[in-house]
């Protein structure tokens, strides 16, 4: 699904960023990706939805080699990825229906099976007082909630997220993360940049770390242990999907 192999990130000219990383992510694998404030996670977000290339190494998505893609071959590969940006990135004068309806449009399903899956969904993550609201005229958290119902509306293939529960309180970031563990369980590899500790050690899921300016993949940290383990060679097993 995902392959890094020997991959170093930079911006322009500037430093590597990011340098010897291979990981592999297996279908329907569910990792947190951690490490500190300007550590590189978004960065390395951004080369798995496509918004980068590695300045050297391979990225290979879904088997192919993200480098050398075709502009025309962009689209339909980034169907089959689902984003919750940091900054959210709603469409400002769509109401919040519209917002989570645009991909199920797009892909040209129904009118009235877009509603009922939009509603469904919505309420699922409180907004159902909220469907003909724009986007300005929620709070943080609520955007951030719209945001991952626009994400995952259409059963993306892979989730990325980005500090998903940064706005919101523990509570609703529970629940929240219940709602990524429903998608994982229906397939949807799922990959969780956060700060948040405290949520991260809830759940065994696996973990990428990002530290020294490398990525790491860890086991979930055992019961009874301080420490997370390593574990053995890579994040999951090479792709193949
Ligand atoms: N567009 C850019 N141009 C130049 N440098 C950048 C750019 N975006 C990020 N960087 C640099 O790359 C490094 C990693 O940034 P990145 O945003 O990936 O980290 P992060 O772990 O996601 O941080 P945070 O948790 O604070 O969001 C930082 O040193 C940052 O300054």
């Amino acid at each position: 699904m995902v392959l890094f192999e020997d991959v170093a990130v930079r911006y322009g000219a500037g430093p590597n960023i990011l340098q010897n990383i291979s990981f592999s992510l297996a279908p329907g694998s569910f990792h947190f990706l951690v490490g500190a404030s300007g550590a590189g996670k978004s960065s390395l977000l951004k080369l798995m939805y496509l918004a980068m290339t590695p300045a050297s190494g391979l990225v290979d998505l879904f088997g192919r080699n993200i480098a050398t893609l075709r502009r025309q071959d962009l689209p339909a590969l980034r169907r089959r990825i689902g984003v919750v940006f940091q900054d959210f990135r709603l469409i400002g004068h769509l109401s919040a229906l519209d917002n989570v309806a645009l991909p199920l449009r797009i892909a040209g399903l129904r009118e009235s099976e877009i509603r009922k899956h939009v509603t469904e969904l919505l309420g699922w993550v409180g907004l159902a007082d909220h469907l003909n609201d724009l986007p300005a005229t929620l709070s943080g958290g609520q955007q951030q909630r719209l945001a991952i119902a626009r994400a995952v509306i259409s059963r993306p293939s892979l989730l990325l997220a980005d500090e998903p529960t940064g706005n919101v309180d523990d509570v609703i970031g529970v629940r929240l993360m219940y709602l990524f563990e429903e998608l994982n369980k229906m397939g949807t590899t799922v990959v969780i940049a956060t700060h948040n500790d405290r949520l991260v050690s809830r759940f065994t899921h696996r973990q990428l770390r990002i530290e020294n300016n490398t990525v790491r993949a860890f086991d979930p940290m055992p019961p009874n242990s301080s420490q997370a383990r390593p574990a053995i060679a890579t994040a999951g097993n090479p792709a193949n999907d």
